[in-house]
């Protein structure tokens, strides 16, 4: 039976990047995505303002929902200090099979975990589960329509604390209307939008910076 499209972009990490090291991964995939096959990873463009956000933040406790094929969970876990731990939750097990083995690539496997599921089942049960009282960071990446139900049941579940950044990814290609309506004029948040390309193409796109305010 044919390939899957993770399943190509997975061989193409272990043909062309070097074990351990996690650029060599990262470039493996932007290479896939321009010259063989798109994907929807948040790529270079992106990747790049995701970096400079998350080493500004330096956070201790990351979440990200939506794994994929773990192309931004490598991208950020590789910028994290030893100590720090990253979640991220992927609801379809193939692609979660697949990102377990970019990460693992990577050499990154002790810093992540990737919890299959729906976001919503799971955000009630991570303080418990890890021992967390609030996210540092947080990446935005899967359904775009559970962006706003997920954010609010963050807060909800008292996963948020003042100075805590979201993130979104495509807050303008597909779009997350609802969300950024609610991030904007919503006094809690302190947000800002930065003007990028849908990863790959001369799309317009972007992402969305928030910073919890506190309750
Ligand atoms: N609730 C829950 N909990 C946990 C979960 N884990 C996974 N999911 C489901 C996530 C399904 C994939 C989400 N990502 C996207 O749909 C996406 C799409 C495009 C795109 C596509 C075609 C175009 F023509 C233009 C742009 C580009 C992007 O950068 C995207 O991130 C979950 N859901
Ligand atoms: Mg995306």
């Amino acid at each position: 039976t044919r390939t899957t499209r993770p399943q190509r972009l997975l061989q193409a990490v272990s043909i062309n990047a070097v074990r351990g090291d996690p650029d060599s991964v990262i470039k493996a995939i932007d290479h896939f995505c321009k010259h063989t096959e798109w994907a929807m990873n948040v790529g270079d463009e992106k990747g790049a303002i995701l970096d400079l956000v998350v080493m500004e933040t330096c956070p201790s406790t990351v979440l990200e929902l939506g794994t994929y094929c773990g192309y931004s969970t490598v991208r950020i876990t590789r910028l994290l200090p030893p100590a720090t731990k990253l979640i991220t939750v992927e609801m379809n097990p193939e692609y979660a099979h697949v990102a377990r083995q970019v990460i693992q690539h990577a050499g990154l496997q002790d810093k992540v975990c990737v919890l299959e599921g729906e976001s919503a089942d799971l955000i009630p049960k991570m303080a418990n589960m890890f021992g967390i009282q609030a996210f540092d960071f947080v990446f935005l990446d899967h359904w775009k329509d559970h962006y706003l139900p997920d954010i609010r049941l963050l807060e909800d579940c008292g996963l948020l604390a003042q100075g805590s950044v979201v993130l979104a990814d495509n807050v303008v290609c597909p779009g997350a209307p609802d969300y950024l309506n609610y991030v904007r004029y919503n006094l809690k948040y302190s947000s800002r939008f930065y003007q990028a390309h849908l990863e790959y193409t001369r799309v317009l796109d972007g992402l969305e910076r928030s910073e919890y305010q506190g309750d």
